[in-house]
Order: structure tokens, then sequence, then C-alpha cells
């Protein structure tokens, strides 16, 4: 039998569309999953493609099914899954071999196992993948980082596999050993800040305006045909007029109202802190999950407080619009704060990282997907973004004509009671950003009477210390 070209571990929702898309671009894959009924099922719904796909029961069987050098790629959970598969793996391959982890790692780990498999004689690539399960089937986009000899080695196949914008492939190079989980980090933060306005948009048309599940899908579906376009605003127009089978209602107000998180939105967090590097929008949408976790103390806590949302009265046709318009540019400042902390981060691990490429890889095939993107693309290949995207000329345009719209429906969400922690944190660091003089002078004086830490003088150099405790 002839030899697979590539291999493939873990065929859960990810690893087994990733297979699919392998084995159509012609290419033929040997997979192996630690439970093996999920390697049957895989094979046996494979279809056509089933010819292509070589199944294994164990991991050696794996290796001598690929042709060296093998490329294999690790798609399981991830945390310690991936360093057992490594460590099993090791064995079993031989120099020359590349093992790809495409799982959504921490960059940290990444760097530690790059840094554990030098000198093995074995390429290590750790890999962002996003789009989800349809991405992941018909093409997502993907974030590599390694060393660049051996992004070379599996380029052909990987932007095979991408999503295409215009015909150009959205899989990219984009630093060596942390750097493509580092931005598939970040990808994820900016996703969780993009839904969790998305959701506080929801709630005021739900709480505030009384409207139905469906009404405000179309709502969302008309926006997606503006300068909101994006496959969030897509797809949650779909999510808000569907209907649940079992009981006949919306299927949104019958889901819980507790999100998961697996990680990545918290890791862009840490490591924005970590840089000092502003991320407010992702912060926010973090703590919001968190938050929403909290079900049952916060049906107490609405026992005691009250949590009912006071009716908004406006002209709804007005309303809309503002609506659409803060929420752009609530999209704006959390990308604006997820390219900072790029940017930071890049400096920091010496990664140079591409803003361009990142910006063009994003346009097509993951889930932040958006019109948008096309725009930052522009901004950050003529050096116009280098500062801040807020500093960009197109973007300082948009949020000129958007920012009003912003603190209007921060401002009438706080008076009813709508919570909106993300919008009023995008504008809250769109504020502070923009005001050239700050009060952070009185914080200057405050440690210097505390704590002696000295502050600057307006106009001179050295440090001075105030009059403190002088009557
Ligand atoms: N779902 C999504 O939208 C996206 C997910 N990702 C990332 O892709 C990776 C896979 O996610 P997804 O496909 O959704 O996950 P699934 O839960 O669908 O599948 C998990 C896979 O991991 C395997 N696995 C779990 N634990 C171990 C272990 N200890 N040893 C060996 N194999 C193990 C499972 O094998 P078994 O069948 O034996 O349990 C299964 O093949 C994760 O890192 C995820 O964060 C990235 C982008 C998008
Ligand atoms: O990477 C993804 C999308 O880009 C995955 O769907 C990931 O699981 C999303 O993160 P979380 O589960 O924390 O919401």
């Amino acid at each position: 039998m002839d030899k697979a070209e590539i291999g493939l571990i873990g065929l859960g929702t990810m690893g087994s569309n990733l297979a699919l898309n392998i084995a159509e671009k012609g290419h033929r894959i040997a997979v192996y999953n630690r439970t093996p009924s999920r390697t049957d099922d895989f094979v046996a719904k494979a279809g056509a493609l089933a010819s292509r796909v070589v199944p294994c029961e164990s991991l050696a069987d794996l290796a001598a099914a690929i042709r060296p050098p093998r490329p294999i790629i690790i798609m399981v959970l991830a945390g310690t899954p991936v360093d057992e598969q490594i460590a099993a793996l090791r064995g079993e391959l031989a120099a020359n071999d590349i093992i790809i982890d495409a799982g959504n790692a921490n960059f940290r780990d990444t760097m530690r196992r790059f840094k554990e498999l030098e000198g093995s004689g074995l390429t290590f690539i750790g890999m962002g993948v996003s789009g989800g399960e349809e991405g992941a089937r018909h093409g997502p986009s993907i974030m590599v980082g390694g060393k660049e000899e051996s992004w070379r080695r599996v380029e052909s196949v990987l932007t095979a596999i991408s999503a295409k914008f215009k015909g150009e492939p959205c899989a990219a190079w984009l630093g060596t050993d942390g750097a493509g989980h580092f931005v598939k980090t970040i990808h994820n933060g900016i996703e969780y800040a993009d839904m969790q306005m998305i959701a506080e948009i929801y709630g005021i048309l739900r709480d505030g305006l009384g409207m139905a599940p469906k009404e405000i899908g179309s709502v969302f579906a008309d926006w997606n045909k503006g300068r909101l376009n994006s496959y969030l605003i897509e797809i949650t127009a779909e999510v808000l007029k569907a209907d649940d089978p079992q009981t006949g209602k919306p299927v949104v107000d019958i889901i819980l109202d507790r999100a998961g998180q697996k990680g990545t939105g918290k890791w862009s967090v840490i490591e924005a802190q970590q840089l000092g590097i502003p991320a407010t929008a992702i912060e926010a949408a973090v703590a919001a999950r968190v938050l929403s976790s909290l079900k049952d103390e916060r049906l107490a806590a609405e026992r005691v407080y009250g949590g009912g949302v006071v009716p908004i009265k406006a002209p709804r046709e007005t309303l809309l619009k503002q609506l659409e318009l803060a929420l752009f540019a609530g999209k704006i400042a959390a990308y604006a704060q997820g390219f900072a902390v790029m940017a930071g981060a890049s400096k920091e691990f010496n990664w140079n990282l591409p803003m361009p490429t990142i910006a063009k890889i994003w346009r097509a095939g993951c889930i932040i997907r958006s019109q948008m993107l096309d725009t930052m693309v522009e901004a950050f290949g003529t050096g116009a973004a280098s500062t801040n995207l807020l500093m960009a000329p197109d973007f300082v345009k948009m949020m000129q004509e958007a920012h009003p719209a912003l603190r209007h429906v921060v401002a009438l969400a706080m008076e009813a009671g709508s919570p909106v922690p993300a919008l009023s944190s995008a504008l809250a660091y769109f504020d502070s950003y923009r005001q050239g003089r700050g009060t952070s002078n009185l914080i200057q004086a405050q440690r210097d009477f505390f704590g002696a830490h000295g502050f600057e003088r307006i106009g001179e150099t050295g440090a001075f210390h105030g009059p403190w405790g002088q009557g």
C-alpha cells in the first residue's frame, strides 16, 4: 500500500474535519485516535475520501504508515494530552520528522516544547487553527509558529487546506517557537470581546426594548449587510432565528446563561497584563463569562437587589442605528487592543510579528473574520496603524463617526441597568487613550504622599516630592 504523506492524531471535532480537508485536497493521510472506535466511525463516515485515509491502531502503525520525513499533526485537547502524545510519538519517529501541535496550546507550553525538542533531530511547529468545525473541513485560518524552514516543508499542504480570501491563502508563518499559538490566543481574545459585545447589544434589545429572538435575529441579519458584516454577526442572526425542536421555543431561550471557556481568553488577559498593554474589552469579556458562571449567586443577588432592566423608551429605528454604530466602535477598540498586545509580545519575544499578514489571514476562515479586516490590512501595511489601530486615518474616520453612538448606548444601557461591561470598557479605553491631560497626576501625588515614590514636574526633568504634611 502507498505510504501516506501526512499523519494526524486526534479525530475529535477539529481533527476529523481537518483530516477530511487534507484528504480532499488529494493527500493521503494516516490517522490515529486514542479511542479506536472513533477511528472506525471516522473511516465509516469519510465516504469516497476513505480511499485516501489510512486508519492506524497505534502510534507505531501511524509512524510506519507515513513516508519519511513524516509530518504529523496533533489535534487533541490542549495541555497534558499534547505532552503525552509527543512523549509517546518520540520513540516512533526519526530525524527530520515534523510534529505539528494544531490545538489551542498556551504559547508558553509551545515555547517549552520547542526547546525540549531542539537538538532531538525532530522539528516542532505550534500552529493555531481557527474556523471551528466548518473551517477545519473546508478552509480554516492557519497561524504557524516555528522555524521558517519547518514552515517551508509543510507550506504547500497547509496553504492548500486553508481558507482563501480572493484567492490568497489564509495560512502563514508568523515567527519562531510560540508565535503562531500566541497570535491564535489573541485571535480568541478578540473573539471573546466581539462575542460579549454582541451579547450586550442582544441584552439591550431583549430586555430594554422587549424584542423577541427572531426580531433581534432580523436586526443582526440586516447589520450583517453593512459595516458590521462578519461571521459572528452572521451566526448570531442564525442562532436567534432557530427554534428548539423539543419545545418549539427559540433555542436561545432554552439555553442556560452560563458561558464556558477553555483558556485562550484568560491567557490573552494574563499576557496583556504581563506585557503592560491594556486590553480592557477582552478583560471585561473574560470577567463577564466568569460572572455568568455564578448562576446561583446571581439569582440570589437578584432576589436582594432586583435585576430587572428598565424599559428603554427611544424611537426604535434611531436606536437601532445607534446600537449598530456602538457595536462597530466597540469592535474597533477590541481589535486595536488585540493588535497592541501582539505588538508588545512581538518585541518581548523577538518574533517580529507581521501585522499586515495577520490581518490578511484573518480575513477568511477564522471566527473573527469581518469586512473590517480588509481595511486593517491596508492600515498595517502602510504603517498607518503602527502606533495603534485607533491612529490609522481610516479608523480615525470610522471612530469619529461611531464613538458618539457608543457613548450614547453605554449611557442608555447603564441608566436602564442592562450590563454592558465590554462596550463600556471599550469606550473607557477610547476616552482614556484620547485624553491628552489625564488624571494620573493625582495618582502620582497620592503615591508620593504615602510612599515617597516621587513624581515628574511638567516641563522639568528629574524626580520631585510634594510638600505633604506641612499643613
Ligand atoms: N472546536 C473548535 O471550534 C476548535 C478547537 N480547537 C482546539 O483543537 C483541539 C481539539 O479540539 P476539538 O476537536 O474541539 O476537541 P474534541 O473534544 O472534539 O476532541 C478531542 C480529541 O482529543 C483527544 N484526546 C483528549 N484527551 C486525550 C489524551 N489524554 N490523549 C490522547 N488524545 C486525547 C480525543 O480522543 P478520544 O476520542 O480518545 O477522547 C479527541 O480525539 C483543542 O486544543 C481545541 O482547543 C481549535 C480551534 C477551534
Ligand atoms: O478556538 C476556538 C475558536 O476560535 C475554539 O472554538 C475555542 O474553544 C473557543 O474558545 P472557548 O471555548 O474558550 O470559548
